[in-house]
């Protein structure tokens, strides 16, 4: 009897692979060469709307009846002024749609040589992001590339790839081609994937797909724990996070990193806590950004909460709903973190007051 959701994995991982093959193109041919323009730069990349093109192409295929909850839509580029543009989306996702086919793809899959698809077919996959999410029901859930900042910066970022059904999550794909595989090595081989299935743990393996290796979170020895949060600023409140550090007595510095690789980081052991605390009331959690991460702490033996030590509710739409913040780490140190939270939360009141 084959594993619950054995072939979703393939297909994710499949999908995951082809976006971090394109996202890497376009760092190397125009990100470093400076040769995208101030459109393709912000808010979103061309290489993040190909991504979501290559996933929702592959996701279509295997899965024709499946909605998707992604980031990015089509909107801008079915402007007139967006030729340019749309070309380049055409050239790269075709790129990466149609490469030899590699470990574990099947050509089923709507991937391989002679698949190309028309710019038309690429925009309508984008399109097919446009899910509004929900409690009922099997769903995706796609970052194409998550941490955009990390990613023009040449640091970290991650394409991200969830299933979900009915408001849990079924399956995890985070793939991270900038991270090195093994956290000792930083100047080492680079390029790795997270996949969780639920009740099937977590594997790491290499950008290829080769290698898989079952990883759990390692107990934090005394004196070795820090804080894996955001690099920008206006993401999660750092300043908080120092005060939580100084509650916990923690004297590492906190491994700054952009996108869900912190998650990969988390539950691998290169650092103990990922917290993320809102810096400004009315910003909602996405679904895209936590999906995958959450279910890899989960699988390797770890708890994801909001501050108030609820559960991620992944049912609620597009979001996570109100924003409480989010508290990771092993199953040890979880309850310590969440109780310093707490408390720098509560000085934080005391102070509004005073
Ligand atoms: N105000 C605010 N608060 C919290 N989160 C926000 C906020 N604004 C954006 N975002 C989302 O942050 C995603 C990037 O993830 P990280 O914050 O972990 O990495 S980073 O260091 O900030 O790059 C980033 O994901 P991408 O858009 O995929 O890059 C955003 O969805
Ligand atoms: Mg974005
Ligand atoms: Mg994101
Ligand atoms: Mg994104």
């Amino acid at each position: 009897m084959s594993l619950q959701y054995a072939i979703e994995k393939q297909v994710a991982l499949a999908a995951v692979r082809r976006a971090c093959a394109l996202t890497s193109a376009v760092f190397n041919k125009l990100v470093k060469q400076e040769t995208l323009t101030k459109d393709d730069k912000s808010p979103v990349t061309v290489a993040d709307y190909s991504a979501q093109a290559v996933v929702n192409t592959i996701l279509g295929h295997a899965f024709p009846t499946d909605p998707i909850v992604g980031e990015e839509d089509a909107n801008d580029l079915r402007r007139e002024e967006a030729d340019k543009l749309r070309n380049r989306i055409v050239e790269l996702a075709n790129e990466a749609l149609t490469a030899d086919l590699g470990i574990g793809d099947i050509a089923e899959w709507g991937i391989g040589p002679g698949q190309e698809r028309t710019l038309e077919e690429l925009l309508d996959a984008i399109d097919r992001g446009n899910d509004q999410g929900g409690r009922v029901g099997r769903r995706w859930t796609l970052d194409p590339i998550d941490g955009t900042k990390g990613f023009l910066r040449g640091g970290q970022y991650a394409v991200c790839l969830a299933l979900i059904v009915d408001g849990d999550v079924k399956l995890g794909i985070i793939g991270c081609p900038n991270l090195p595989v093994k956290s000792e090595e930083p100047e080492g081989q680079k390029g790795c994937i997270f996949a969780a299935v639920k009740g099937q743990g977590v594997e790491q393996m290499t950008i290829s797909g080769a290698n898989p290796t079952p990883i759990v979170i390692p107990p934090v020895a005394p004196g070795m724990l820090n804080l894996l949060e955001s690099v920008e600023a206006a993401h999660a409140d750092l300043s908080f996070n120092g005060r939580v550090s100084e509650l916990l007595g923690i004297t590492r510095p906190p491994t700054q990193m952009d996108s869900q690789a912190k998650y990969g980081c988390l539950v691998r052991g290169d650092g103990g806590v990922y917290l993320r605390m809102p810096t400004k009331a009315g910003y909602r959690e996405k679904i895209w950004d936590h999906a995958s991460g959450s279910l890899l702490v989960q699988e390797a033996g770890g708890v994801i909460t909001n501050s108030l030590g609820q559960p991620l509710d992944f049912g609620l739409g597009r979001t996570l709903g109100a924003n409480y913040g989010i508290v990771a780490a092993g199953r040890d140190v979880h309850a310590l973190v969440l109780a310093a939270v707490q408390k720098a939360r509560a000085e934080e009141l005391e102070k509004a007051k005073a």
